[in-house]
This record gives C-alpha cells, structure tokens and sequence, in this order.
C-alpha cells in the first residue's frame, strides 16, 4: 500500500492526527483537534508548506472534527487509518485488524484505562463512520511490553487478582519505546543492544530493552505507576490511599483526581506542569520549581537503576519525549545522578541536542542518546505491515 496512513490519537476532548506518507520525501501534515465538546473547540495544524493554520470548530464533537481534519488533508486520501490505542491488556501482543470483535476487546479492557481508552473508541466509531471504506488498525501501548517476564509484571497481590481480574503491570508508551530502542540499535551499530529508554513528556516511563525485546518498564496496571508525570504523581506509598479516605476523608473521585491531574510537577511547584516554565522559575529562584525538577530528575535517575538490573548489559541510555529531547538540564541531572554507571555527559554536544536533533551526547563510557521519538511513524509502520502481511 503506498497511500499515506492517518494516524489519530484520541484523547476525551481532543484528536491528534498526522497523515504519514510512505516515503519520507513527502510531507507530513500533522494536527490537534482541542477543547471538543466545548465553544471554544478548534484545529490547529501544519500545511505541507509548512504553515500552521488555526480554525474555529465551536462545539464540534468527535465526528465533527474528523471531518474538519478531511478537509485538512490537502485532497490525499490515506489509505488506511491507525489508531493509537492506550490499553491492549494481554490479549493484544502486536497491532490488530480493527472489527467488532477488536472493538469489543478494547471495550472490555476501558476498565483498566479508564482515562483513556474509552477516548480512543470513540475515535475509532469516528473514524468508522467518516473514513467508512478504508481499513482501520489498532497499535496498542501495551503490546511492546508483553515481553515482560513475570518477575517483571507480577505484583505481589493474591493470585487472583492477577488470575480472575487481570491486575498485573502492563506498562504504557509500548511505541515510543519501540522506536527509539530500534533507533539506538541502528546508529550505535550494536545491532542488538542493553538500553535503558527514558519517555519524558507529559506522560513519563522508562523502559529497559534486551535485543529489541522489553524486560521491565515503570508503569504498571494504568499509566499513574513509575515517575514523576506533569500532573501525575507516579509511585507513592499503597497506603496513601487509605489514609486520604481514612484521615482526610476524601473520596475515591477525589484521590484519583488529584493523583492523576493535581500531582507532579504541578504539585510539587505548586505552580505548572510544564517543564520550560519550571526551569525559567526555578532560575529565578523559585524553591517549588526547584523542588520539582530536583524530584523529576532523582526519581528518573532511581528508575533507571532499578531497571539496569533487568539488562544482561548496559549499553546506554535514550532520552526522548517533549522534556527528554530538548532538556539539557534535566538529561544532566539524570546522568549525574548515576555515577556507578560510569557515565560521562559530554557537555557542549548536550547543549547542543535539542529541537528535534538525534545524537550521541557522551564522552566514553554507556552511550547515552538524545532520539527524539515518532509515536505517529510508528504507528503508521506498524499499520502497513499489518495490512500489508494480510492479517485482514
Ligand atoms: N525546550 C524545552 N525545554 C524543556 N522542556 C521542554 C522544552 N520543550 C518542551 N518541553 C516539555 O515537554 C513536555 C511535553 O512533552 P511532549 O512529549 O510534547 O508531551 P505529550 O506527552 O503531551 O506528547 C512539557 O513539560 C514541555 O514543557
Ligand atoms: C499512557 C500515557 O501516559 O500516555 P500520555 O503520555 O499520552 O499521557
Ligand atoms: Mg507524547
């Protein structure tokens, strides 16, 4: 097939979209449907000219911005659509023809992604409904991580919950992962390296990665496990819980709430999650933005030394996502914080990497890799070889 793929993510009130060409000499047009649902929706995007457009889309729903982004596309009709899917749970191993059964098996796992899955279904009966005749692929999160060996993805809970409901550790960010691990194979020349990879965006995971396979990642049964998040706090103590219901009172919603939206960076600094304005504050002095990169930072430096011990070999570590790719601070902090592995930061190519470059910022030592990720060329990959092996 060598029609472009349509990528969409789709979160509860937004539409990510990208419409990736089989040939990286084409342009790739790429967008965010926001805010839907409310007045102030909108689209905004890029051209093949590479111009960025905004439109009004007030009050526009799902399948009203699926039908704006139609009319951004520029006259190209992809060939087939790929959805980014949150939770695959453990039925799903790799990218699946989208049906009612797949529909149906996504639908069953929404109560282990309550955040997210139920917004990426509804973008694929969106899709169904505007893009009727093409075929649509599901790309799960999830799949990338079904390599984990039961040490890994067991918790030590009563066999039952893991038996009869499911709960164990599934780990999220599969695609970013994926791809920025094959990346450091192929420029380190190890072909098959020992790689710790660390996501660094608005969502945080890290992963360690043996011969292209995932052996343990941080996230666990939802994406809330592991680092420290923009507005997700990442591990805390089980107990915490009880305690707000017990102590505080506070209800199920409420704990959820502020763990998920109130945490984080946010939390911690009490003033965003957004890591260019914590740098700027916190060289202003700002305690609580100091606070929170000091946190972000030491929590990431922990999680990679926990998960060396998944690696036969160390090989280096990647930094990518919107914080890991153009943050030369926090990738310093992270190094630093790791002198047993015998790390050294080369100082001038790691101010230098950043806004999209791909490099190798170290000097001797575990390489360490700056790959700046392609969640949406991934899934586009993934979604013509599906098609293309006839899986259909
Ligand atoms: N130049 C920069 N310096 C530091 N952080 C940055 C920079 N550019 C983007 N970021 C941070 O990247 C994060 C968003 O990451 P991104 O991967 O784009 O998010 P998402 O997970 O929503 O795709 C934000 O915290 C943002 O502040
Ligand atoms: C799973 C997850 O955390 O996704 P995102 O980073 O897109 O929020
Ligand atoms: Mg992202």
């Amino acid at each position: 097939m060598n029609a472009p793929v349509l990528v969409i993510n789709c979160g509860s009130s937004s539409i990510k979209y990208a419409l990736v060409p089989d040939t990286p000499d084409q342009p790739r047009l790429a967008g965010l449907a926001e805010r839907l649902g409310s007045s102030d929706a909108r689209l905004k995007g890029t051209d093949s000219q590479g111009e960025t457009y905004t439109q009004a889309l007030s009050g526009a729903d799902h399948t009203a911005a699926l039908e704006a982004i139609l009319t951004r596309l520029e006259g190209r009709r992809p060939g087939a659509v790929g959805h980014r899917i949150v939770h695959g749970g453990e039925r799903f191993t790799r990218a699946a023809r989208i049906d009612d059964d797949v529909v149906a098996a996504i639908e069953a796992t929404a109560a282990l992604a309550p955040l997210h899955n139920p917004a990426n279904l509804q973008g694929i009966a969106a899709t169904r409904q505007v893009f009727a005749a093409l075929p649509q692929v599901a790309v799960f999160d999830t799949a990338f991580h079904q390599t984990l060996p039961p040490r890994a993805y067991r918790y030590a809970l009563p066999e039952a919950l893991y038996r009869d409901h499911g709960i164990r550790r599934y780990g999220f960010h599969g695609t970013s992962h994926a791809y920025v691990s094959a990346r450091a194979d192929a420029l380190s020349g190890l072909d098959s390296g020992g790689w710790l990879t660390a996501h660094l965006g608005n969502g945080c995971s890290t992963a360690a990665v043996w011969e292209g396979q995932s052996r343990d990642t941080s996230m666990g049964l939802t994406p809330l496990e592991g680092l420290v998040m923009g507005t997700r706090s990442g591990d805390v103590d089980p107990g915490l819980h009880a305690h707000l219901a017990r102590q505080l009172g506070w209800s199920l919603a409420r704990i959820d709430e502020v763990l998920n939206r109130g945490s984080g960076l946010l939390g911690l600094s009490g003033l965003t999650n957004d890591m260019r304005e914590l740098e700027s504050a916190a060289k202003a002095g700002h305690a609580g933005a100091e606070l929170a990169i000091e946190v972000f930072c030491y929590r990431i430096a922990k999680s990679l030394a926990a998960l060396s011990c998944a690696l036969p070999r160390l090989d280096g570590i990647v930094f990518t996502g919107g914080i890991g790719e153009n943050s030369p601070q926090v990738r310093q902090r992270v190094v630093e914080a790791l002198p047993h592995f015998g790390c050294r930061l080369d100082a001038a190519a790691n101010r230098s990497t950043t806004l999209g470059r791909e490099g190798r910022i170290d000097a001797g030592g575990p390489q360490l890799w700056v790959i700046p990720t392609d969640e949406e060329g991934r899934i586009a990959a993934e979604t013509r070889q599906l098609l293309q092996e006839g899986h259909a």
